[in-house]
């Protein structure tokens, strides 16, 4: 067994390569300094006795929105204490409140504890009118001035009715800002027309980073993060970093990696911290591409098991059709063929025997889900076309999850030692 006094060869600040927002904090964003820029703008009036303007702060998962708007609220809480300004900030954070109520019992909460201390408990049994109004004179008696975060507004689905009210409070003793963050395109898109013209007035979008920005937050990262690993001169950039550790292909690798998916930095950031942790269990000195490719497939792997174990049982017996078949070199597999091996599993399971054309339909969920691909070819001469799938994943993680589910394994076993019997 590895003992903890080992010493760590690779690693300085273990959290610094970690995504989470709360573990590592950095202390600037500069690739968000126009985005920030322009928050800065919207939250000014403050520092000049005027209300903040309301903000809509839109982009993709990972850009740094969450972190960007709370080291900006920070700044300016800093500067409001310097300067005896009363201004008090609640960071609603949405994710897991599926209605404006929800959003509402929280805010009033938090409103509650900023003036009696924490601790205090939710509002219950109120009705959305009546926790609008108990904000508001909670924010009444806290006066000067308040901003409100709402993080992941989009949880709160088609119900926008807070979206609706903040923005138009009329309070005497008090100025409120409300600033919403949401990754959905079609959440801000769906937004009443008056909730719009309200809070998305100023809009800031955070573009996703393209690999040269990943490059350089990650190295930023990688500073923090390892041994003998520092920037030569004054440049925080990839081309200044000097590394003993980090082989010179393994940043570069991951940035691209996360540019050409959705320009993610958790998702860089995951990849690089998951590819040290690999060469550290290797035993390894230095952290080289190999490991970022082993971490990527990983990654990949527990990506495509969780979507796997998410699927309906319905779906997974669709899938798994796709999966005898690739085992067998039978892909790609016509329907017809693949429909005949689902009513011989749902007869073993004794599950439902869905029609054709709803067993045609968890297929093409399938391929919207990235397991399987369609094609449409022709039959030969004269007889039409028909649609053919195959697989997008390695048999092995199918089988692997499929058998996760215990309706399942009993089949899924069968198949995979029917396989083995064949190939003997
Ligand atoms: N420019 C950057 N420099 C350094 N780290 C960054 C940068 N942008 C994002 N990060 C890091 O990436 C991770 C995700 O950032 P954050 O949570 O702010 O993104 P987000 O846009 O709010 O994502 P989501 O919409 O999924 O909540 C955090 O660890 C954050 O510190």
């Amino acid at each position: 067994m590895r003992s903890f006094d080992e010493a760590d060869k690779l690693y300085d600040d273990i959290d610094a390569l970690e995504p989470d927002t709360e573990t590592y904090r950095p202390k600037d964003l500069p690739e968000r300094e126009d985005e920030l820029d322009e928050l800065h703008s919207a939250l000014e009036p403050i520092a000049r006795g005027g209300t903040p303007r309301d903000v809509l702060i839109y982009g993709p998962t990972g850009q740094g929105k969450t972190h960007g708007v709370k080291l900006k609220t920070e700044q300016l809480q800093e500067w409001a204490d310097r300067n005896d300004v009363a201004l008090t900030t609640a960071n609603v954070q949405c994710k897991g409140s599926d209605k404006s109520y929800n959003v509402l019992t929280l805010l009033v909460k938090q409103l509650r504890e900023v003036r009696f201390g924490p601790g205090v408990d939710k509002p219950v049994g109120h009705q959305r009118k009546t926790l609008v109004e108990m904000a508001f004179e909670e924010m009444e008696e806290i006066g000067g001035t308040i901003l409100v975060v709402l993080d992941e507004i989009d949880a709160i689905g088609e119900d926008d009715y807070i979206l609706y009210e903040l923005p138009r409070a009329n309070l005497d003793n008090t100025k409120l800002g409300v600033i919403g963050i949401t990754n959905d395109l079609q959440f801000r898109d769906s937004l009443d027309a008056d909730v719009r013209s309200s809070l998305g007035k100023r809009e800031i979008t955070f573009h996703p980073y393209d690999a040269n920005q990943l490059k350089n937050i990650l190295a930023r990262r990688a500073v923090k993060a390892l041994q003998d690993t520092k920037f030569e001169g004054n440049k925080k950039k990839l081309a200044a970093l000097e590394s003993d550790v980090l082989s010179d292909d393994v940043i570069p690798l991951c940035a691209a990696f996360a540019a050409q998916d959705t320009g993610d930095a958790r998702q860089g950031l995951r990849l690089l911290s998951r590819s040290v942790e690999l060469a550290k269990k290797e035993n390894d000195e230095v952290v080289t591409e190999s490991h970022v490719r082993k971490a990527k497939a990983g990654i990949e792997r527990d990506r495509v098991g969780q979507s796997i174990r998410a699927e309906t049982t319905q779906r997974k017996l669709a899938l798994l059709t796709v999966v005898e078949a690739a085992e067998n070199g039978e892909t790609p597999a016509e329907t017809s063929d693949l429909y005949e091996k689902y009513t011989d599993y749902c007869e073993t399971i004794d599950a439902d025997n869905y029609i054709d054309h709803t067993f045609r339909e968890k297929l093409n969920d399938l391929e919207h889900s990235g397991l399987l691909e369609k094609n449409r070819t022709g039959r030969g001469h004269g007889k039409g076309m028909t649609n053919t799938y195959d697989l997008q994943v390695s048999t092995e993680t199918a089988f692997e999850n499929l058998s996760a589910d215990g309706r399942l394994s009993k089949l899924v076993e069968n198949i995979r030692s029917g396989r083995k019997k064949s190939t003997l």
